[in-house]
């Protein structure tokens, strides 16, 4: 059976859009001899659609286009994901369906029967669970049918193993030869391996081949990466598409042999590149389509510091855009260090970017005096400090507004965590870039860049190498306030991504003093976080939609401390 997994791009609530993707998908399919299409995970609205989907309009319309897609079918069979709707009139309006359609007929909706509600997925919220497990036979053999969370239940990182029931077996158990799975799985720099190795030992496991395909593209801070996979009833990984791009990738099922042979040459894609390729090629993903889905702007714009997170940033986004929609802006002060001009020059002319000087010595002067007669006998300070960062935003975004950029926040994980920044000075921005890439990983990146991706010096070396300052005081460096990013960055993966405790992280052998400033640091400053703007997703626990922390809150994470010694000294009285 010639089977096709094809990963599209949809665009979240582009119904007219998305109907062209697939329409054309089953035309070419139809052409091209496929006898089984495989469509991602609610391909028809774009994932997630969030309270789109609370919209009786959205569903009514979505209705629709299910028919006219099912009328669209003829000799190939095609699986899409879509909602359908509960007719039962009990429970939540519409189910997180796949639609099994041939020769212009519903073969059958399987529905999606676990709905995650950790991290940044929502379903439970808006869909009923799908509650039958029944193969369903397409074009003579049976298949076993899953929606994306449906599969995932062997996996050894899933933190919350919630459900009581492995979709793929009872599958199996009831007469399914083969497992689809149609899925729209965020990206995050560990998924290309884990989510192979699930997908491998559900194959290896069951003994029956695993049909995978998922979404590609960024729908705001989510990246979602493709990477279809197929696998042999061995569990051994034959076809593998494309990371982050739109993708077709054919493939000959041999049902007697449980054989999965590549029609489409992926040979290239079977092997998981390094971290900071994917971490890299994701972040380009998510700039343009957050520029081309939103419509917010065909440019951007950035600070360019000499520094190495705006450097990054710069560089991803002219990948993203291209050279002439990026244009940088260099605004020295007092305290800046001459690299951070010069090298800022030979960054932007190594990517053919526009580079505009505003220094802002004077406006800064000028906020000074304006307020020198209150600020009387202060001392310099956080203030003086920030109004340079804010003088920076302003100019920024005057430039945005007045030729319709879009600004881009160059803010990286380590400091978003502390509140290394400032509110409404370097937080401006409409998309953060790199909010979710730890500052030992800017740097990794970007020496992967110039060594690997580009293979000469397009980051000039001095970027790479300086330390890290704010330079928003006289020989500023970042350590002054903060620890080494080596232990800064092993605190904050430990306290966010694994969700340590503090004893637990000071267990690793760090400074109970230091890690005990940091969690405060990180607890204290969520209230930033909710100001900054969305950040794109490339970790397992990212800021953002997925974590979510009070604001207002009194726990300090020394508890148990505290409780301790309290207990110590009653029992000594
Ligand atoms: N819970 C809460 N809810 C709402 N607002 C709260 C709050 N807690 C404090 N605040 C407010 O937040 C204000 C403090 O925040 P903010 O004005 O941003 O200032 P702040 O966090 O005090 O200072 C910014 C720090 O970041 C450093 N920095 C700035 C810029 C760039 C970089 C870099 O290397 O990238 C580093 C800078 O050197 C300084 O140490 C307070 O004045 C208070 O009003
Ligand atoms: N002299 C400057 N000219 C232009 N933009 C600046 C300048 N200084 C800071 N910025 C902007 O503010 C952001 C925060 O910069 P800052 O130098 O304070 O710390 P950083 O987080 O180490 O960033 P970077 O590594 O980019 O320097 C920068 O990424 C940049 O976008
Ligand atoms: N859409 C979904 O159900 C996604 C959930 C799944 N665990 C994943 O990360 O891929």
């Amino acid at each position: 059976m010639r089977i096709r997994l094809e990963q599209l791009n949809p665009t979240i609530g582009d119904l007219l859009g998305n109907k062209e993707l697939i329409l054309s998908a089953i035309e070419k399919a139809e052409a091209d001899g496929i006898e089984l299409l495989l469509l991602p995970e609610l391909i028809t609205s774009g994932y997630p659609p969030m309270d789109l989907l609370e919209r009786e309009i959205f569903r009514e319309l979505i209705f629709e286009m299910n028919q006219e897609i099912v009328e669209a079918t003829g000799d190939t069979a095609v699986v899409f994901g879509t909602i359908t709707p509960n007719h039962t009139g009990i429970g939540r309006k519409c189910y997180n369906s796949a639609i099994v359609a041939q020769h212009g007929e519903v073969i059958k909706h399987i529905h999606k029967a676990l709905l995650p509600t950790y991290d940044v997925f929502d379903d439970l919220r808006y869909f009923e669970p799908g509650k039958e497990f029944d193969p369903v036979v397409i074009n003579g053999f049976p298949f076993g049918i899953t929606v994306c969370e449906d599969i995932w239940f062997n996996d050894n990182d899933i933190q919350y193993h919630i459900y009581d029931v492995n979709p793929a077996e009872v599958l199996k158990d009831k007469g399914a030869r083969a497992i689809i799975n149609i899925s729209a799985s965020p990206f995050n720099k560990q998924k290309p391996v884990t989510r192979k190795n699930m997908l491998q030992n559900h194959a290896d496991q069951l003994g029956i081949p695993l049909f995978y395909v998922n979404q590609v593209g960024a729908q705001t801070e989510l990246i979602f990466d493709g990477d279809s996979l197929a696998f042999d009833g061995h569990g051994h990984m034959n076809v593998r598409a494309k990371r982050f791009e739109p993708d077709a990738v054919d493939l000959d099922f041999i049902p007697e042999k449980k054989e999965v042979n590549p029609i489409t040459d992926v040979d290239a894609n079977l092997q998981t590149p390094p971290i900071e390729q994917v971490i890299f090629e994701g972040l380009v993903r998510g700039v343009r389509d957050y520029l081309q889905k939103s419509g917010a702007a065909e440019k951007v714009l950035l600070g360019l510091s000499g520094g190495i997170d705006s450097a990054l940033t710069c560089v991803v986004a002219k990948e993203a855009l291209g050279a002439d929609n990026v244009k940088a802006v260099t605004m020295p002060s007092e305290f800046s260090s001459e690299g951070s001009v010069s090298d800022s020059e030979k960054l932007a002319r190594n990517l053919g970017v526009e580079l505009l000087e505003i220094p802002i010595r004077d406006i800064y002067e000028s906020f000074n005096s304006a307020l020198a007669p209150h600020f009387e006998g202060t001392n310099f300070g956080v203030a003086e400090e920030n109004l340079q960062s804010r003088s920076r935003g302003v100019l920024l975004m005057a430039l945005a507004n007045k030729f319709g950029y879009m600004l881009l926040n160059t803010g990286n994980k380590s400091e978003m965590a502390v509140g290394y920044c400032t509110l409404y000075g370097d937080m401006a921005g409409g998309l953060s870039v790199i909010s979710d890439v730890y500052k030992t990983e800017v740097f990794d990146i970007c020496r992967w860049l110039n060594e690997e991706y580009y293979g000469e010096e397009i980051i000039p070396e001095a970027i790479i190498t300086k330390p890290p300052s704010a330079e928003l005081r006289p020989d500023q460096k970042d350590t002054d306030s903060l620890p080494a990013y080596e232990i800064l960055d092993q605190i904050l993966k430990n306290y966010i991504e694994d969700q340590k405790s503090r004893e637990e992280i000071i267990a690793l052998g760090i400074d109970e003093a230091v890690v005990d400033q940091v969690l405060r640091l990180v607890d204290v400053n969520e209230h930033k976080r909710f100001q900054a703007p969305p950040g794109l997703k490339v970790s397992a626990k990212a800021f953002g939609s997925g974590r979510r922390w009070p604001i207002v809150q009194q726990w300090t994470g020394q508890e148990k401390k505290i409780l301790q010694s309290e207990k110590i000294s009653k029992s000594g009285r």
